[in-house]
Parts: C-alpha cells; structure tokens; sequence
C-alpha cells in the first residue's frame, strides 16, 4: 500500500486484480459534519489491508467511499487507473449483514446468485462449475445443501463471501467479517481472504480485532472525525505509536484531544510517503480444511482456464471482458429473464418456508369464516332484504380484499434489503424485482379473492348473480388488491426496516375504513373527508361491487322500507359504470408498482446518503 506522495502508472493491474488509488477523500453527512478528511492512499492488488480505529470514526465510511456504496463528497477513487464507477462491476462487498436468502440450500442460493451475476448465454455447466468451485474455496462443499439459515455465523459470512465471488471481482471490501466470531473461526476467514489476495486482488476489511490486522499486509489507522492518522505495515503502524500492540494504538490516539493533530502528524512523517510492492506470499498462507489450492477461486486451478489472464484483462479493459460481473464481462442477464430467475426464486423461497406460506394462505381463510360468522345468510334477498347489512358485506369484501393485498405486500422487500441492495449494485434491474414480486403474490392473491367470493356465494351471503356479473366482482375485487398489493409493497420499499412496515400498517388501514362512503355516506362526509374519500381505492371497490350487485334496485325496488331512505342517503354512490371503477383501481396499482420502482430506484441506484 502506498500513501500520499507515491508514483503510481496509471494502470496496475497484476493478474486478475486492480490497483485501488484513494484520492483526498471527503465525506459529509446530514447536518454538514464531515466523516472523513482528506484520506489518501492505495492498495496494491494481492494486499489485504484492515481499517481500523476507534467506533464512530469512520471505518465503514472509507470503505463504503472505497467500494463506491456511498461515493465521497470530495476526492475521487479510481481502480487500475480509471475511475471507480467505470469498474463497478469489478467491486465485490460484503457487508456486515447477510446478503443472501436463509430459506434455501447453500448451493441452490449460490446457483441462483451465479445465474443472476453471469453474463446471459452462461452455460449451467459453467455456473454448476463456477458454484462447486466458490463452495470448494470456501470449505462448504460438504455443507452445500444445507439451509442457509442453519450454517453456523462463519459459515455464513463465508457464504456472503461466496455470492461475491462467484462473479470473481477484482477489488474485494468487507465490512468487519470476523464480527462475532470466534477467534478459530476468525483466523479461518483471515486465511480464506489472504488466499484470494493471493490471486493479486485487492481485500480491504475493517475490523476491530488486533488479531486480524496482525495477519493483513497494511493497516490503515483512523483517527476520530475521518483523520487519515497512519498507512503502512502492522508492524510500522507499532513502531510510528510507539505501542506495544495494536491495541495499545487505540489508546494512543485518544490521548489527543484534537484529532487532526494525528493526520498533520502523518502527512509530514516519512511514513506518508513510503511505497510498497504487494506482498508476493505470506507466511499464513496455510489452506484451511477441507480448502483448495492457491488460486482456485479465481479459476486458476482449472487447467483450461490457466493463462488466460492477459487475454481477458486487455478485453476487459477494452469493454469486452469475459469472468468479471454481468456489466463488464458479456451482456448481462436482460429485464425479462432477471424477472423469470427472480420468480422462481421467490416460489422457491416461499415454498421452503412452510410458515409463511401458510399465514398469506391462512388468513383469507380466516377472514372468510369470521365472514361467515357476522353476516346472516339472505340479506340480498329482494323480497325481505336487510339494506344495512348489504352495506356492510359489501364494505368488509372491499376491506377484506384490500387487507390481504396490504399485508401480502408490506413485508416483501424490507425484510431482504441488505440482499437487494447488493443485487442491484451487481446489477439486478429494480422493475424486474418488483414484477417478480407480483408475479409470485398475484396468484396468490387471486386465490384468496376466489375463495373470499365463492364462500360468501355459495353459503348464500351474496345473491346469486349470473356468470358474468360475478366475474365483473372478482375482476373488482382482484383490481383492488393489486392495487393494495402495489401500496404493501411501496410501502416495504419506503421503509427502513421491517419494524416501521408493521408499524405503518394502522395508518394504512384507517382511512381505508373511514373515508370510504361505507359506514358514513360520501354525501353527508365534511367537504374534506369527500375530498379525501377519492383517494381512497377502497371506495372505488365498495361502490363498483355496490353497482354490480345492484344495491339501488334493491334498495329502491326491494321488499325493506328502509331501503329508500337509504338510498337518498347514499346518493349516487353506486350509479357509476362499473368500468370506470376498474380504470381508477387499475391506475392505483399501476402508480403505486411505479412509485415502488421508483423509491428502490432511488435507494440503491442513487447512492449517496452524505447531505
Ligand atoms: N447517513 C449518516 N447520517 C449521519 N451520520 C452518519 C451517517 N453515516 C455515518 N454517520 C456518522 O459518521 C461517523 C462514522 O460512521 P462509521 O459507521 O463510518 O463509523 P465506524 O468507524 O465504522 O464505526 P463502528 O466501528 O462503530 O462501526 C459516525 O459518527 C456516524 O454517526
């Protein structure tokens, strides 16, 4: 690793790695505080180089400002001479988080992650041979069809590595990997990344084990603020603080007030300005159990794929490479069949979790025997109607199906974002994603909506109506909760963890029940509550179902005498041509599956996070 002052060639690469160049890094939060200072340095490729510093000083800054996941406010990052964004697809991250599926097998996991990473037109034969080699890097091959859920806490941070290299990057950062593990367990994952490094990639981890960065080639120490305080070798990192162990470095910094002190102290040391090579081989070098030799994960071991190197890399440079992520090496997977893989994923995912699957299935049928239990049989009846009854089935179908739709929906995408995020960063299309996730949920939505109108009719709760006016109901009721599937899934997208999704769920549903027309008329609503009312789909189900059944010929024309002045209450509330309702239920699911599109959109794609 060099620091300020060294004279780098423009392009650095050595066998499958870049050379990453940090230039005066800035970075400024929310309120203006600054996180990092003016932070210069370089990783050669094959260094493995820890950041460490006290908490809060801005570890994970450096690196996410790195690895381009929050780009700096100032500076700039360049990998192998050019600039960072250009090589996005090179970069592997694996953050703190999991960033893979628990539900499935560790292999099935890694052979979708291999099918949505590779170039469009990658042979299974190649991916099945990209998976077994990743498993065998990472000494899991005997763990492969395990849930991942129920690998031990190393075991899945090697598994999180292993989504990472099955595109076989070229510049690796991770933040705090030996995080909760055991010191074994630690040193086995220290080991797994020396050995890539090996292949002249690039790691960078943060960490705050002193036990880590005695086994890394460079240390970068940070001072509090941001301030760059020392770069250079664990060993030169003792001698400049005068400490004894790396820890003892922690104390020394503290024992500054000012932390800029450290930074203008390291600028003028020598240390700033001398340049290293990388690291030919180091002395842990030693292959943990069960692992393959030097090399392998990048494909060297396999015969006919060894000298291929040079080749590659000057295609790839030239924007035609062939092993790097779906970006850089070959056309990546297109929009359509990114939504087919996710799919089926989501159907495998939700059918290996018999739990869940079975709350999205059992609560409409729970629903529907509570139906069953409030409203008595024959209120449509047009002889002896009951007019306050058929409001209310009517109200809780509309409510019903919108609820199903909402809670199918709220879930979804806040529970996987660490995953999300970095398929989308490996370039995963957010349309593609949400499309999978109606094309997993509609179904079942549609199902529920059946079973919610087939009971209600065939126990005699709705009036036998012919083929096609039933039909033009469950076309209402499959519009409306689309569309609430669409506002579940927004507000999934919106949120910041599953907590706030759950807790949004009243403020979802309240004015759903309340400004719907339904246990108080439009007509008689205050000026603003109708206002209000047209933005509520629920209304626009309520009255199209109304239409369909025909409430104003019963009311008027039925055997009740409460039907007439229930219908002068009401007004026009089911007057309206039942198409209209569907053209208005079917823009809100189209605005709120954009809307949803556009929030991850601008979560993952627009990056930065800095004020
Ligand atoms: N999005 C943000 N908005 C406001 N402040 C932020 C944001 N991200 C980071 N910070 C602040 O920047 C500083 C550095 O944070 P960072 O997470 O990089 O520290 P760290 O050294 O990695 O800490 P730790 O060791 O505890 O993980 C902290 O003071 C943190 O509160």
């Amino acid at each position: 690793m060099t620091v300020r002052g060294s004279a780098a060639p423009d392009i650095a690469t050595t066998r499958s790695g870049l050379r990453i160049e940090a230039e005066d890094l800035v970075q400024v939060v929310r309120g203006g505080h600054r996180t990092l200072r003016g932070v210069s340095l370089t990783v050669e490729p094959g260094e493995l180089v820890a950041i460490i510093g006290a908490s809060g000083v801005g570890k994970t800054t450096l690196l996410d400002a790195l690895a381009g996941i929050r780009p700096p406010a100032g500076g700039r990052v360049r990998y192998g001479g050019v600039d960072q964004a250009a090589e996005a697809s090179r970069v592997a991250y694996v953050p703190q988080d999991d960033i893979i599926h628990l539900q499935l097998p560790l292999e099935r996991t890694l052979r979708y992650a291999a099918r949505l990473r590779l170039p469009a037109g990658t042979g299974a034969a190649e991916i099945d041979r990209r998976v077994a080699e990743v498993l065998a890097v990472l000494g899991l091959t005997d763990r492969a069809g395990v849930r991942v859920g129920s690998l031990s806490g190393g075991e899945r941070k090697r598994a999180s590595i292993g989504v990472e290299l099955l595109a076989r990057p070229r510049v690796l950062f991770l933040d705090e990997p030996t995080s909760g593990l055991d010191p074994h367990t630690a040193v086995d994952l220290l080991r797994l990344l020396r050995r890539i490094a090996r292949d002249a990639v690039p790691v960078v981890v943060t960490t705050h084990n002193p036990a880590d960065v005695e086994r890394c080639d460079r240390v970068v120490v940070l001072a509090r603020d941001g301030h760059l305080a020392f770069a250079g070798t664990p060993e030169g990192a003792r001698a400049y603080f005068a400490a004894d162990t790396i820890a003892d470095i922690y104390a020394r910094i503290a024992e500054e007030a000012d932390p800029a002190v450290w930074s203008v102290r390291f600028a003028a040391s020598p240390a700033a300005t001398v340049t290293s090579a990388a690291p030919a081989t180091q002395p842990d070098a030693v292959p943990p159990p069960g692992a393959s030799p030097t090399g392998e994960w990048a494909g060297e071991h396999a015969g006919e794929h060894a000298g291929e190197r040079t080749g590659e890399r000057a295609n790839e440079h030239a924007g035609g490479g062939r092993n790097g992520g779906p970006n850089a090496a070959g056309r990546p997977l297109g929009p359509f069949r990114q939504t087919a893989l996710l799919t089926v994923r989501g159907v495998d995912i939700l059918c290996r979790n018999g739990l869940t699957l079975a709350i999205l299935l059992g609560s409409p049928v729970a629903v529907v025997l509570m139906f069953l239990m409030l409203f008595k049989a024959h209120a449509f009846a047009f002889a002896h109607p009951s007019p306050s009854a058929t409001v209310m089935v009517l109200f809780w179908i509309a409510f019903g199906v919108f609820f199903f739709g909402l809670i199918y929906g709220l879930l979804q995408i806040c529970a996987e974002f660490p995953v999300l995020r970095r398929e989308v960063r490996a370039g995963l299309g957010v349309v593609p994603y949400v499309v999978s996730k109606a094309a997993v949920l509609l179904p079942l939505l549609a199902l529920a909506d059946l079973l919610l109108l087939g009971v209600l009719r065939g126990l005699d709760r709705l009036p036998a109506l012919p083929w096609s006016r039933f039909g033009a109901l469950y076309v209402t009721v499959l519009l409306a909760s689309a569309g609430a599937l669409g506002l579940g899934l927004l507000c999934s997208a919106a949120v910041s963890d599953a907590t706030q999704a759950t807790l949004m769920l009243p403020m979802l549903c309240f004015p759903q029940v309340l400004f719907v027309g339904a246990i108080l008329p439009v007509p008689v609503m205050a000026p603003v509550g109708r206002w209000v009312s047209w933005a509520m789909s629920n209304r626009w189900c309520f009255e199209a179902l109304g239409h369909t059944v025909g409430v104003e010929h019963l009311w008027r024309d039925g055997g009740s005498p409460l039907g007439p002045p229930l219908l002068a209450t009401y007004g026009h509330t089911f007057s309206r041509p039942v198409w209209v309702d569907w053209v208005v239920l079917a823009g809100f699911a189209v605005l709120f599956f954009a809307a949803t599109c556009a929030v991850l959109a601008r979560k993952y794609n627009h990056r930065v996070r800095a004020a």
